[in-house]
């Protein structure tokens, strides 16, 4: 559907975007993770036609987007991280001048105008001017204009910025709604949002696309659990003498819970966790002391963000989504 090649945006000497290459395919829903300043409106404003690249391809359905513009610009719906509403119209005027300068007309424009009025739910407000409408409502305005002549990717540049909680859970649902009947990509620096909406997630850190996979897939892959968490009613003393004599053991970090119970956090570079896990309870069990408790501790997204865009420096994808570090060791293999 979407297929960008070695796309590169330089500002002088700043690379804001570095050699991205991916491609987007139809009927899911997929989510760019970036802190701020990481390349992902630079990007998406490319890919939508409203930014030069200094190198690379982007085609939308095999329109390139710089030699056939009006083709490839007409498969993309698009809001931008700052949308061009007038704020003196009201939604209904606004809609029909975005209709219009998309090619629409009579009752097929009427037609669609009441569709997206419908899908974003702004009937109550249609009639009103946009500058006495709350950021969720315009936001909403801005997503029913990228809806106009149904194109077959809507594009959304962090639509859930600056809205309150309740206005950030409907937007969210609408987006999901969306990625029923199109492709959607949307931007964001929120993990827990990229979490519960997308069905894949692109990281983009410092121009460069870090990692490419499903939520799932990311968690699974690159942060297994690796740190095991143990309560025991052994001290301090006999809980290093005890870990001690188990092997792959790399790092433990001790903490007094009351004079009796000590809470360790264990980290191992063992492939399989369970087993350091199993020879931890016997070695406590042979010296005769508890383990009241042992847990592994679970990777999120926030970890393999944290984990990858600290990385990006000396990390590079390759084409099947594995993410390498150039200068030190494997980070992880699929
Ligand atoms: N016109 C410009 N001239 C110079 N530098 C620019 C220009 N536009 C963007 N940049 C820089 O390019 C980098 C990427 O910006 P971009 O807006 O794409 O990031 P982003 O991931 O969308 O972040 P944010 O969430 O803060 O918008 C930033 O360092 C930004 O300062």
């Amino acid at each position: 559907m979407i297929s960008v090649e070695h796309l590169t945006k330089r500002y002088g000497d700043f690379t804001a975007v570095d050699d991205l290459t991916f491609e987007i395919n139809e009927g899911h829903v997929y989510g760019f993770l970036g802190p701020n300043g990481a390349g992902k409106s630079t990007t998406m404003n490319i890919m939508t036609g409203c930014l030069s690249a200094t190198e690379g391809h982007v085609r939308i359905d095999g329109y390139d987007i710089f030699e056939e513009p009006n083709k490839a610009k007409k498969l993309i719906g698009y809001l931008p991280e700052q949308p061009p509403l007038y704020l003196n119209e009201t939604p209904l005027e606004y809609l029909r001048f975005v209709g219009e300068a998309k090619g629409l007309r009579g009752a097929e424009l009427k037609k669609q105008i009441e569709q997206v009025i419908h899908q974003t739910r702004i009937e109550d407000v249609k009639n009103r001017r946009i500058s006495s409408l709350s950021k969720g409502y315009r936001q909403r305005v801005g997503i029913a204009q990228a809806l106009l002549g149904n194109p077959k990717v809507i594009i959304l540049d962090e639509p859930t910025v600056g809205l309150d909680p309740i206005q950030i859970i409907e937007i969210r649902d609408l987006v999901k709604e969306l990625g029923q009947t199109h492709t959607v990509i949307f931007s964001s620096h929120i993990l827990s949002e990229v979490q519960a909406i997308c069905d894949q997630v692109l990281i983009i850190a410092k121009g460069k696309l870090i990692a490419f996979d499903k939520p799932e897939n990311l968690e699974k892959r690159l942060l297994a659990p690796n740190e095991i968490i143990i309560t025991s009613d052994a001290t301090a003393e006999e809980t290093k003498e005890i870990l001690a004599g188990i092997d792959h053991i790399i790092d433990t970090n001790m903490e007094e819970k009351d004079t009796k119970i000590i809470e360790v956090h264990i980290r191992t570079d063992h492939d399989n966790i369970y087993e350091i896990s199993r020879a931890i309870f016997f070695a406590f069990a042979a010296k005769g002391k508890a383990l009241l408790e042992m847990s592994l501790k679970k990777a999120n997204l926030e970890d393999i963000f944290i984990e990858l865009t600290e990385k990006s420096d000396d990390t590079e994808i390759l084409e099947n989504g594995t993410v390498m570090e150039t200068t030190k060791s494997e980070v992880s293999d699929v």
